[in-house]
C-alpha cells in the first residue's frame, strides 16, 4: 500500500526491535514531548513560577480542548481537558439526567467497566433505573433520559454507528453520550453535523498524552447553558480569581472543569498532538483499516483462534482475537518484544496506530504468533 504516513513514526520515540500493539491502550511517546515537559519544568514553572498561570497555563484546558475537537468534528469553545475520562463520565450523565422526568439510563452492555460503574452510580444517585443493553437493541423509549455508549467496543474492536445511534436516541427525545475513548484521532468524527449530546474521552491512547494526560469533554455551545453539572469547582467558576462564596457556573465549555489542571500532564499533551499538524484524518482511517485487514488476514486461519473484530468497515483499529489460552500467548508475545494485550478471560487484543504502526508490525506479531501456536 502507498503510505502516505509512513515518514510520521520518525516523530515517535520507538525501538525498532519492539513491536508496539498496544498504542489503543497507551500511546506511544512522539519525540517533541520529552523537551517541552523539560522546557516547561526548566523554564516556565522553574524561571517563571507563578506567573505562568497568567501566560498560558490557566486557559490551556480550553486551548487544548479546541485541539482535539478539530480531530472530533467540533468547532471551537466545545470541548475542554480536564479530569479522567470516568470523572468527565459523571459529569456528562449527571447534567444529561438533571431535571429530567424521565424514568432511565441505557448503558451499553458490553461497554468499558469504568462506564457502566459510573452510570450505576448516577442512576442510584438520582434515583433513575439502569438498563443495560446490547446496542444493536437498545430499545428507547419516551422513558429513557440517556444512553451511554462506547463508539468503538475496548473488547471486540467493533465501531458503532454514531449517526444512526444518536438518531435512535433524538427520536424518542433521550439523550446520548458517547465515549470515543478508542476513536479520538483516530476516526473521522463529526460531533457537530451529529448533534450528539455530550461526549467525553482520554488522550492517552490514540492521541498519545502519556500514561495518565487528562481527559477531555465535549459540550455543544447550545446545550453549554443548561450543563449543570454537579463538581462545582471553583475553576468551573465564571469569575475563578473574584473568589466569590457563591458558585457562578462559567456561561461556556469552562463550567466543566473544576480543580486545578495538570499543567505537566496538560502540556505534554498539548506537545504531544503537534503530530497532527502533520496528518489528515482520512489517511489515517485508511492506513487503521489496511492494516488491520492485513493482520487479520495473516492471522485468522492459525489454530484455535477466533476473529472477534468485525471484518467490514464496523471496526476500531485494532484485531481482538479469541483463543483459550490468551493469556499465556500474550505473555510470550511480549516476551518476545510484541506487544498487545489480554483482556478477560481469553482476548488477545492487537492495537494498529496507524501514526506509527507498520505493515512489517503486523507481518512480525503474526509470524511470532503463529510460531507460538
Ligand atoms: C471506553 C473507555 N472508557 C474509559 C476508560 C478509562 O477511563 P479513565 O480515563 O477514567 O481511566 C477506558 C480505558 O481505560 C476506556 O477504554
Ligand atoms: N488507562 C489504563 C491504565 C493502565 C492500563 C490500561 C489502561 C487502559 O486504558 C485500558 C484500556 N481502556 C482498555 O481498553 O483496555
Amino acid at each position: 500500500m502507498n503510505d502516505p504516513l509512513a515518514h510520521i513514526r520518525d516523530l515517535f520515540d520507538l525501538d525498532d526491535d519492539v513491536v508496539y500493539l498496544d498504542g489503543n491502550s497507551l500511546g506511544a511517546p512522539p519525540k517533541a514531548v520529552a523537551d517541552r515537559v523539560q522546557d516547561v519544568v526548566r523554564h516556565q514553572w522553574g524561571r517563571r513560577l507563578i506567573r505562568s498561570w497568567s501566560e498560558g497555563w490557566w486557559e490551556a484546558p480550553e486551548r487544548v480542548g479546541n485541539r482535539i475537537g478539530r480531530l472530533i468534528g467540533a468547532k471551537p469553545g466545545q470541548v475542554v481537558v480536564a479530569d479522567s475520562t470516568s470523572v468527565n463520565l459523571f459529569k456528562a450523565l449527571m447534567a444529561a439526567v438533571r431535571n429530567t422526568d424521565r424514568m432511565e439510563i441505557v448503558v451499553d452492555a458490553g461497554t468499558f467497566p469504568t462506564d457502566g460503574y459510573i452510570a450505576r452510580s448516577v442512576a442510584e444517585l438520582t434515583g433513575l433505573a439502569l438498563r443495560p443493553a446490547p446496542p444493536e437493541e437498545l430499545d428507547l423509549r419516551d422513558t429513557t433520559a440517556v444512553v451511554l455508549l462506547n463508539h468503538v467496543d475496548y473488547r471486540t474492536g467493533r465501531l458503532l454507528d454514531m449517526a444512526e445511534l444518536t438518531a435512535q436516541a433524538h427520536a424518542v427525545g433521550a439523550k446520548v453520550v458517547w465515549d470515543l475513548c478508542h476513536s479520538a484521532g483516530v476516526l473521522p468524527i463529526e460531533l457537530d453535523a451529529l448533534d450528539v449530546d455530550l461526549a467525553v474521552g482520554c488522550t492517552y491512547k490514540f492521541l498519545n498524552g502519556g500514561p495518565g494526560s487528562p481527559a477531555f469533554i465535549y459540550v455543544p455551545k447550545h446545550a453549554q447553558p443548561t450543563f449543570d453539572q454537579p463538581l462545582t469547582g471553583w475553576t468551573g467558576h465564571e469569575v475563578p480569581f473574584a473568589m466569590s462564596s457563591e458558585y457562578t457556573p462559567d456561561p461556556g465549555v469552562s463550567r466543566a472543569r473544576v480543580g486545578t489542571p495538570d499543567i505537566l500532564s496538560m502540556l505534554a499533551l498539548d506537545a504531544a498532538l503537534d503530530v497532527w499538524d502533520h496528518v489528515d484524518l482520512a489517511d489515517v482511517r485508511a492506513k487503521g483499516l489496511a492494516l488491520t485487514a492485513h493482520f487479520r488476514s495473516l492471522v485468522e486461519d492459525l489454530p484455535g483462534i477466533e476473529v472477534l473484530t468485525p471484518s467490514d468497515e464496523w471496526r476500531g483499529h485494532q484485531v481482538s482475537l479469541r483463543h483459550p489460552d490468551a493469556e499465556r500467548l500474550m505473555a510470550e508475545l511480549i516476551d518476545r518484544q510484541v506487544i498487545g494485550d489480554h483482556r478477560p478471560p481469553d482476548v488477545l487484543r492487537f492495537g494498529f496506530a496507524p501514526l506509527y504502526n507498520t505493515f512489517d508490525d503486523a507481518d512480525r506479531a503474526a509470524t511470532t504468533l503463529k510460531q507460538l501456536l
